[in-house]
């Protein structure tokens, strides 16, 4: 596995004693053709600066609808949320404030590269779009570039990168303008089982590294155990939350983590009470 170095600045600060994410009656409705379709509950959550949470439930359960709201992404049919000190969207707000939108990453399950592009510019443009000055931008490029063990690569164009390598250029692309949060929806979702694992452990140090605040989405009950300091258990739709479960094993954890009875008792608690919602 690559290990990243710990080369992106410390992200902005919270209020001190403050949370990083406050979600306050947050639900969503969408509506359709066929009628109201109710996907999440309103629901509060409170996420500490530097957390890392896992929004873990069945399949249609809200997650990435929470995901994108909390994104701005799409707008929540009641509720507020905060990010930080900065409201994203207050109570009836229709779009979400751009200044709150600057402290937010957002990963999604592909990469979505530009195949003409190299490396080092797919991961630097969103400094283009704010006209960065190109040597500025190259710099960073490839400082975010060694954070995520594509130091090698920032000259190659995206066809030439592996699957899971591709989905590194994608979170240094999200982590580029420094975001003191990342979203992250499935980002290994698609990838094969071996390369998840070393995702993971990649994903672990970066966030070890750099202290950005995470929450991510995910199926997978053991990518849950080994990523998060909370799983955020969401029920069936309409979502709302069933279980909050701390995982307290010591940083960093080894993919052999997964061999600890503990780790299995925790795996196991998730599973049944997903076995009794689904
Ligand atoms: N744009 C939309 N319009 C109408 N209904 C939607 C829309 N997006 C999602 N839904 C519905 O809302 C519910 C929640 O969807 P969502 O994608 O948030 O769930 P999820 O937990 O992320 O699911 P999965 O794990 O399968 O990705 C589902 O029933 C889905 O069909």
């Amino acid at each position: 596995m690559n290990r990243p170095a710990a080369a992106t600045p410390p992200p902005e600060p919270m209020p001190a004693g403050g949370a990083a994410i406050s979600i306050k009656g947050v639900g969503k409705e969408y509506t359709t053709d066929a009628g109201p379709v109710r996907a999440l509950t309103p629901t509060d959550l409170e996420i500490k600066p530097r957390e890392f949470v896992v929004l873990l439930g069945p399949s249609g359960c809200g997650k990435t609808t929470l995901l994108r709201m909390l994104g701005g992404l799409i707008t929540p049919t009641e509720g507020s949320i905060t990010i930080g000190d900065r409201p994203l969207f207050a109570e009836g707000d229709s779009s979400p404030s751009q200044e709150a939108l600057g402290s937010l990453g957002f990963v999604f399950q592909q990469a979505t590269l530009m195949p003409w592009r190299k490396i080092w510019k797919n991961i630097a443009l969103p400094l283009e779009v704010k006209r960065v000055k190109k040597q500025e931008r190259r710099r960073r490029a490839a400082e975010l570039a060694e954070s995520v063990g594509l130091s090698d690569f920032l000259e190659h164009y995206p066809r030439a990168l592996s699957g899971g390598m591709q989905q590194r250029v994608a979170i240094a692309r999200a982590l580029i303008h420094r975001p003191s949060i990342l979203l992250m929806d499935e980002p290994f979702g698609a990838l094969d089982a071996m390369t998840r694992d070393q995702m993971n452990a990649m994903l672990q140090q970066l966030w070890m590294d750099t202290g950005k605040t995470v929450v991510l989405v995910t199926h997978s009950i053991s990518e849950a155990v080994f990523l998060a300091d909370r799983v955020v258990l969401l029920s069936q739709r309409p979502g709302r939350i069933q279980d909050i479960v701390d995982i307290d094993f010591e940083r960093p954890r080894g993919l052999d983590i997964s061999k600890d009875p503990r780790f299995g008792q925790i795996v196991q608690r998730l599973r049944s009470q997903l076995g009794e919602v689904s």
